[in-house]
């Protein structure tokens, strides 16, 4: 029976993320008790909130049954419940500090937490050892392994038994030596290019410039949208292998504001721009990957000019009170960047484009004048984005629209007219009061400009939205 009095105890080792940890164990003349795993006060002391899913045993009934070298795509925390082994881990992610090893005894006082990537044996010292270990991902037979040699020279390790006395299974006996072992694709590590990108709503304004710029990067993306792949639905969300990726970036939304108001809209929305960034929240929080979403300055009531990151949700319509539903569940998420924008314009349906089309048509519209803000193009956006996950900034809020001057939506009006060759005096300013006037709408903010200062601290200033604005007309 082990009993100690040690207190609980989190300590690094040469491999980067692996743990170990000293566990208390209380005796008395029943036999033993301890917290095998106390998320609130293993977290304080440094332990991943990794989000365990499944409890593993495997009981070895002799001395010198040896086990491994497997990495997994998912985080462990291995102890044992009865009996004692000898482990042994080796970081097989790709990096600097592949092929680096660790060893160990666990007895029921000691617990270690292996990220995923990292290659994990034991080798047991007593009979009938119950060998337990936490996952924060179900088991599944497409599950990508690394494996390595339990006998590899390069590694070699120390095992108390030989191995030609040890007991081992066949498939063990066959792994590849250090040598030939392809490594374990980084993750969980600072973003950068080369990583595996998940877009979500890839076929949206957002979407398309996403998959080209980060093509352009050197980022492994993937596009996905409705209606083989949608956000809101919980279970799909939970059954895809999101060992495949390390960063989803959602450009998946509901964005027709006043549809949002409708009896059938109303639920769509919800579904589109709060549940599915909750489903996707959870995801990441339980697969160690990093999420970005974007939200918009229509979760803020307009009455202050411009919107700090940190501004109270206050949201007039259904389509910002769904954003901010969206927003207050990705900020959980551990590894988050949630990116605030506004009046975006890129390869879809957006107000330039609406514009252009009345000035070929040759109507001459009434435009708001009282809504003022600034357009953002896409480029703008997917390059903002991409410069958070390269840069690795801190986790958390950034703006990010297009810089220059405020403006009203009659201002933006006036310039495609001009810029079309038109007579910009066509466009009538009109109040938003007398512009909806009778229908049934959403309510919308009437300032929408963002305050750029945190996203430009990270050394990434977007470009002028008027000079963007002629560019982008010049190409219709
Ligand atoms: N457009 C704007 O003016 C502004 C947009 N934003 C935000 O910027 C982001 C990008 O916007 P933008 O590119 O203009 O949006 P788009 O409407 O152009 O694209 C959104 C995409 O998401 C898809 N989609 C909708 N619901 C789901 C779902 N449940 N699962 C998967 N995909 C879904 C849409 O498919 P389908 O077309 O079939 O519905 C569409 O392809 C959004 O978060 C939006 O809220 C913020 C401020 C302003
Ligand atoms: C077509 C048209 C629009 N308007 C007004 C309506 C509206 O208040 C404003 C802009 O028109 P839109 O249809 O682009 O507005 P809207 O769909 O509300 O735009 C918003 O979309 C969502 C998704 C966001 O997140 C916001 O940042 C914002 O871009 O101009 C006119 O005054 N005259 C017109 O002829």
């Amino acid at each position: 029976m082990t009993t100690t009095a040690k207190p609980l105890g989190v300590e690094t080792t040469p491999i980067p993320g692996f743990l170990r940890i000293d566990l208390t164990v209380h005796g008395d003349n029943r036999g033993w008790f301890k917290e095998n795993w106390q998320r609130e006060k293993m977290v304080a002391l440094g332990l991943p909130d990794f989000g365990p899913v499944q409890n593993n045993i495997s009981f070895n009934d002799e001395v010198g049954v040896t086990r491994g070298i497997h990495a997994e795509p998912w985080d462990k925390y291995v102890s044992v419940a009865t009996g004692r082994v000898f482990g042994a881990w080796v970081d097989l992610r790709e990096g600097p500090s592949f092929g680096a090893v660790y060893t160990c005894e666990i007895d029921p006082s000691v617990a270690v937490f292996v990220p995923r990537g990292v290659g994990n044996a034991y080798q047991t010292l007593e009979p009938s050892t119950a060998y337990t270990y936490l996952v924060n991902d179900h088991w599944s037979p497409d599950a990508q392994y690394t494996f390595l040699n339990l006998a590899d020279e390069t590694v070699a390790v120390p095992w108390p038994i030989p191995l030609d006395d040890a007991i081992l299974s066949d498939k063990d006996r066959a792994h590849p030596r250090l040598a030939a072992v392809t490594p374990f694709p980084a993750v969980g590590r600072p973003a950068g290019p080369g990583r595996r990108v998940l877009v979500t709503g890839a076929n949206g304004q957002l979407g398309r410039e996403l998959m080209s710029q980060l093509a352009d990067a050197g980022y492994a993306a993937t596009g996905v949208d409705l209606p083989e792949f949608d956000i809101s639905d919980a279970a799909a969300m939970d059954a895809l292998d999101w060992s495949a990726y390390d960063i989803i970036i959602n450009a998946a939304a509901w964005t027709n504001v006043d549809g949002a108001e409708t009896p059938e809209g109303r639920p769509a929305a919800w579904r589109a721009n709060a549940t599915g960034p909750a489903n996707l929240a959870r995801a990441a929080t339980r697969h160690g990957l990093t999420l970005v979403h974007v939200s918009s300055e229509y979760t803020f009531d307009g009455t202050t000019e411009p919107h700090a990151e940190d501004e109270p949700p206050s949201p007039l319509g259904v389509y910002g009170q769904s954003k901010a539903g969206g927003d207050a569940a990705v900020v959980a998420a551990p590894s988050h960047y949630l990116v605030r924008t506004s009046w975006v314009v890129g390869d879809g349906k957006n107000f330039v484009r609406t514009m252009a089309s009345l000035a070929e048509r040759g109507i001459a519209p009434k435009v708001v004048d009282d809504q003022t803000g600034r357009l953002t193009f896409t480029t703008d956006l997917a390059a903002g984005i991409i410069h958070l996950l390269s840069s690795s900034a801190p986790h958390g809020t950034y703006n990010l629209s297009g810089e220059g001057p405020v403006v009203s939506w009659a201002d933006v009006a006036k310039r495609v007219y001009e810029r079309l060759g038109h007579d910009p005096s066509e466009v009538t300013p009109i109040t938003t009061e007398e512009y909806f006037a009778g229908q049934d709408v959403a309510p919308r903010p009437l300032k929408s400009a963002l305050d750029l200062s945190r996203i430009k601290s990270t050394g990434f200033t977007p470009g002028d939205s008027m000079e963007r604005l002629d560019a982008y007309i010049a190409n219709l």
